[in-house]
């Protein structure tokens, strides 16, 4: 297992990259601590591929280096790196058994068939595949397939780190969820530095203990689930995280005071060194109370779905949709209503990053 730092990395496609729209990965510092569970998370596009290729060593960074603890292996192929790979789609051999499948990278390695064994049915059982271990690998559905898959990734006591990219893509989606907690268990008893990459926001927070969240080519924000949900740094972390996301409103900063429409709304604390101007409020849907009438934002309700849990609303005031989550009784589309924004939970957003700080405001 390994410490794994990204320092003052950049990657570009081009031959002759021009300005920062020529990279495809902008400029990243990161560290991966060891024994860390990571989820990198971004939509399709964002460079997760590309990071992930220089992590492997499948692709040269432009600039930058990449130390796995103190050995800087930026040039190393991957066979030099000692890492562990899931991909999208399972990678076994059919014609082997599931035993043989979970052996073999260990017997690529000359490993002693006793410390095979030990290995091979210790996998087994966690992944609950022990009734398999006999059975021919074509013979296989495609989520055990890639539960091998994963085993084959997970069995090498010696990696530096496992990396899953997209590894549900193909199973079934109601065996998501539990392919995803046994990860999760996995982890946890393996205790190696993983990384997994994905585009969906619940493989990422049920997985990781930290996420990486990326967007074009940066790196936004590195945080646990709970503090991309209560402090997201940024208002894409904000919108691309909850279900509905954090609601992103334009807002107007007059001496460091906010007016949404010519309403003032109360902020988390101060926002200091805020210029006048254009700006943005952020408030996730979870902290927006609805009433009938009396102080607060005008809105008209829109449309009100029953997502089960609760209800969300999705309400319009100066042209901007807002929406809100509701337990009970919800109000009908058409109806005026007044919106209120939990003052501790009301960010304030200058050019997308966070700008207010929890405390008294101004
Ligand atoms: N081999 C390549 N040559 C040129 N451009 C590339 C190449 N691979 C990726 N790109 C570009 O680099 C950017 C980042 O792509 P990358 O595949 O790393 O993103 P991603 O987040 O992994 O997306 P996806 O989830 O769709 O795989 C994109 O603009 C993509 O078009």
């Amino acid at each position: 297992m390994a410490q794994i730092k990204l320092s003052n990395l950049r990657h570009s496609y081009h031959p002759d990259p021009k300005g920062d729209a020529d990279y495809a990965l902008k400029k990243i510092d990161l560290t991966w601590e060891d024994g860390g569970a990571y989820a990198l998370l971004g939509p399709s596009g964002c460079g997760k591929s590309t990071l992930l290729n220089i992590i492997s060593g499948l692709l040269v960074p432009s600039e930058g280096k990449i130390l796995f603890d103190d050995q800087d292996v930026t040039t190393l192929p991957p066979a030099k790196r000692n890492i562990a790979q899931v991909f999208q789609f399972p990678v076994i051999y059919d014609t082997m058994t599931v035993y043989d499948n979970l052996a073999f990278p260990l017997r690529n390695r000359g490993r002693d068939e006793d410390i095979i064994k030990k290995r091979v049915t210790g996998i087994a059982e966690m992944l609950e595949v022990t009734d398999m271990l006999n059975v021919r690998a074509a013979n296989l559905s495609p989520d055990n397939k890639q539960k091998i898959s994963m085993g084959r990734g997970l069995v090498r006591e010696d990696v530096n780190v496992v990396m899953f990219d997209e590894p549900l893509t193909v199973i079934d989606p109601h065996l998501k969820w539990k392919l995803r907690s046994k990860l999760k268990e996995l982890h946890q008893r393996v205790k190696a530095t993983m990384i997994y990459v994905t585009h969906d926001q619940t493989e990422a927070l049920t997985f990781a203990d930290k996420v990486v969240v990326m967007q074009d080519g940066e790196i936004v924000q590195m945080g646990t689930p709970v503090e991309l949900f209560e402090r997201p740094t940024h208002t894409f972390v904000g919108h691309f995280i909850g279900s509905p996301g954090m609601n992103v409103l334009p807002c107007d900063v007059k001496e460091g005071a906010a007016f949404f429409g010519d309403a003032q709304v109360a902020l988390e604390g101060p926002a200091q060194g805020v210029a006048n101007g254009a700006a943005e409020i952020g408030i996730r849907p979870e902290f927006v109370t609805i009433e009938k009438s009396g102080a607060g934002v005008s809105a008209q309700v829109r449309k009100v779905s029953d997502v089960g849990r609760h209800k969300v609303v999705e309400a319009i005031a100066h042209n901007q949709r807002i929406h809100a989550i509701l337990e009970g009784e919800a109000p009908s589309a058409g109806e005026a209503v007044t919106l209120s924004f939990k003052q501790s939970q009301t960010r304030l957003y200058k050019d997308g990053w966070l700008a207010s700080t929890p405390g008294e405001a101004a």
